[in-house]
């Protein structure tokens, strides 16, 4: 019945969150000091991923760039998933595969963070963007599922894995908003202090 269904998914999410809040507080607290030491220097984040991932790249970009719970100075992120004329450009003319990898190449600097997002850890232009990003000298914070995929095999020890230890796309895209938001909310308390969050 559909509303078996449907408390069946909110059982597998909340279980899942149960589960990795343990092994993820590691990798998502070495997410905040990354994008903290990069902001904090007058670096920027670069965000992208295909399909939900982009949705959360660009979800992310505006926490950042306007404000997540409390007022704080602007932090500098851009989602690479909102300029459709340099989208369909570099999908006509090159390959759709380097969508991303031709925007890090072009804005990405040394001391850059580039979150990288995807549940199959497998997506090619994402990959892509990963390999622009260390010829940049940026660090990466990937966030993953599926084992970390073929992102996993290509990190660097400096970069950050959040990987979510799961084999569904929707599940693992739930634990990603969450983990984006323990960013965000990291951040605003290594900024401001760790008093309590408003409603
Ligand atoms: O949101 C969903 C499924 O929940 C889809 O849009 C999903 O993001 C797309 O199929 C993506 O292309 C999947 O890519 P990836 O997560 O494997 O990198
Ligand atoms: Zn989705």
């Amino acid at each position: 019945m559909l509303e078996q269904r449907i408390q069946q998914n909110f059982i597998e999410s909340a279980d899942l969150k149960y589960q990795a809040a343990e092994t993820l507080s590691k990798p998502i607290a070495q997410g905040v000091q990354a994008v903290l030491a990069c902001v904090t220097s007058g670096g920027k984040v670069l965000a992208c991923g295909n399909g939900g991932s982009a949705a959360d790249a660009q979800h992310f970009s505006a926490e950042f760039v306007g404000r997540f719970e409390r007022e704080r100075p602007e932090l500098a992120a851009i989602a690479l998933t909102t300029d459709s004329s340099i989208l369909t450009a570099i999908a006509n003319d090159y390959d759709y595969n380097r969508i991303f990898s031709k925007q890090v190449r072009a804005l990405g600097q040394s001391g850059d963070v580039l979150l990288a997002i995807s549940t199959s850890g497998n997506s090619a232009n994402v990959l892509a963007a990963i390999e622009a990003a260390h010829e940049r000298e940026m660090t990466v914070i990937a966030l993953t599922g599926r084992g970390g995929g073929k992102m996993g095999a290509v990190l660097r020890e400096t970069d950050v894995h959040i990987c979510v230890p799961h084999e569904r796309t929707a599940r693992i895209q739930e634990v990603h908003i969450l983990a984006l938001h323990c960013i965000c909310d990291g951040v605003d308390a290594q900024l401001l202090g760790e008093q309590d969050n408003p409603a």
